[in-house]
Formats: C-alpha cells, sequence, structure tokens
C-alpha cells in the first residue's frame, strides 16, 4: 500500500464543527480515486492533509506504512507529488525551469539538475503538447497552461502517488479528454492518482473508486459505478441529476429550471 489514511478528520480552528470525520482510503498503485463533491466541502483540505501539508485532526495518513508526519519533506516528495488549485511564484522563472524545479526531491542539496533532467523536462513538456512555452516565463502564460505546466513538472517529479486538485479545471475540451488518456496510461504503468473535479464525468471516465464528501451525509467510498448514482449525485448537489449512457461513456446532466 503507498498511502493509508486512517479515520482522518479535520476542523478548523474557530470553526464550530469539523470539515470532514472518519474518512479512511487505502492507495495501492494503479489506482484512480476521484473526490467529489459541491464547493468548500472540505475536498482541498482532504488533499493537502493526504499530501502532509496540513495535519489532521483526528487519524493520521501513513505513506508506505510510516506517519508521513514524522517524514522529511523530501523523503515525501520523492514518492507523492500534490498539483494545487492554483500555483503562484514571484520569481519571472521560465517555464522550463518550473519543470525542472519537480525534479529538485531526487537531486542532492548542491546538485544543479544536469541533461538528464532537461530531457526528461522536454519529454514531460512534449506530452503536455507545451514544449513550445519551455522558454516563456511562467508568469505571462494562461490558467490553463500553468495546469499543463503543472503536471509537466509532476511527470518530472516521478512520484509514486499524483495529488491533483481539479487538474481540469482551466483546461479546454481537447486538453481535457488529453489529460485523462494521460492520468489512464500513467495508472497502467502503476502510478496511483487521487483527484478532484466538479465534473462527475470524470470520475465515471476514470476513477475506479469515488469518494463522495456532502455536508449533509457522511463521506461514501466505493466503485465508481457503484456509487455515483443519480440519488447520490442528486443528493450531494442537491439538484436533480440524470445520467446518460452512450456506449462505454456516461453523461451527468443536472435538471435545473431557469
Ligand atoms: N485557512 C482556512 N481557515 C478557515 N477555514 C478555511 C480555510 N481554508 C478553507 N476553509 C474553509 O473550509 C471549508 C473547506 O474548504 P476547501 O477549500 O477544502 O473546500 P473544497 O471542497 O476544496 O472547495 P471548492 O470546491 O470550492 O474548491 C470551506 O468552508 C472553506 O471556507
Amino acid at each position: 500500500m503507498i498511502l493509508a489514511a486512517e479515520k482522518l478528520g479535520f476542523a478548523y480552528a474557530g470553526r464550530p464543527k469539523p470539515i470532514f470525520e472518519d474518512i479512511s482510503l487505502d492507495m495501492a498503485g494503479g489506482e484512480v480515486v476521484c473526490v467529489l463533491g459541491p464547493n468548500g466541502v472540505g475536498k482541498s483540505t482532504l488533499l493537502r492533509c493526504l499530501a502532509g501539508l496540513s495535519a489532521p485532526t483526528a487519524g493520521r495518513v501513513l505513506l508506505d506504512g510510516k506517519p508521513i508526519a514524522t517524514l522529511p519533506r523530501a523523503a515525501i516528495a520523492r514518492q507523492l507529488a500534490l498539483v494545487p488549485q492554483s500555483y503562484e511564484t514571484v520569481f519571472a522563472f521560465s517555464v522550463r525551469t518550473v519543470v525542472e524545479m519537480g525534479r529538485a526531491p531526487h537531486l542532492g542539496l548542491f546538485d544543479m539538475p544536469g541533461s538528464e533532467v532537461a530531457e526528461m523536462t522536454l519529454e514531460a513538456l512534449t506530452t503536455l503538447g507545451i514544449a513550445d512555452l519551455a522558454d516563456a516565463a511562467y508568469s505571462e502564460i494562461s490558467g490553463g497552461e500553468r495546469q499543463l505546466v503543472q503536471i509537466a513538472r509532476v511527470l518530472v517529479q516521478s512520484p509514486r502517488l499524483m495529488i491533483l486538485d481539479e487538474p481540469t479545471a482551466h483546461l479546454d475540451f481537447a486538453n481535457q479528454a488529453r489529460f485523462l488518456a494521460l492520468v489512464r496510461r500513467l495508472a497502467k504503468g502503476g502510478l496511483a492518482v487521487i483527484f478532484t473535479t466538479h465534473a462527475p464525468d470524470h470520475a465515471y471516465a476514470l476513477a475506479d473508486r469515488t469518494l463522495v464528501l456532502s455536508t449533509q451525509h457522511k463521506p461514501a467510498l466505493g466503485a465508481t459505478r457503484e456509487i455515483l448514482t443519480e440519488a447520490t449525485l442528486s443528493r450531494t448537489y442537491g439538484v436533480p441529476i440524470r445520467l446518460i449512457r452512450s456506449g462505454q461513456h456516461i453523461v451527468c446532466v443536472a435538471d435545473v429550471e431557469a
């Protein structure tokens, strides 16, 4: 097991009740898990706990069997990569440098990235279709391009587990489809992936299991096609949701009147 979350709970100081309670989740290599739920339900907070960036107020996270809270950041980063919802930098780094920095956890303290890292970086940028942006300033590219750069950066980090917070939020329709195909390919190669999304269709397209967070009900985790019923989705989002099947694909439609 790469990651094991045991009975996690989290409460922000000053908030009357916990954001979530009693979440347990095991991640093995090659598995893809989606976290779904309405705005503000706690998805990003949960991902930060799983990545060891926030300390849960209940329960614990084990990485390779060891409590993540006891591990040095570089040791965590060799196993696990988090792509947050947004990533800003105040420095005028080039796209190439931002991606190369993904390799830092594998380098010694005074090592400079060599030709191997340069090759990995170019390969990752090419995979994401943004090799032509290599020398652009990260601060001067679009939101979707930044999202692709961040995904390239974690490819160079080559972790065993990728944790992605709304990775498709800024991507155009084709890049969303390419991203889903890329994750499917990486998972076949043994990578474990946890991602959040506001598109339940992406859970159907990608996730072996889905964790549904809701303000009204207990967290529910199960096989995506079993857990994401019309009833569960409608209850979770508070609007009537229908599932439309077309071959292998399932599309969700919300029936909200004007
Ligand atoms: N630093 C903080 N201090 C206090 N409350 C916070 C803090 N960060 C987030 N929250 C609150 O915790 C709750 C969960 O936030 P979180 O960002 O985890 O939700 P989310 O499910 O990822 O939301 P979204 O889908 O809108 O991105 C929200 O009510 C939010 O307002």
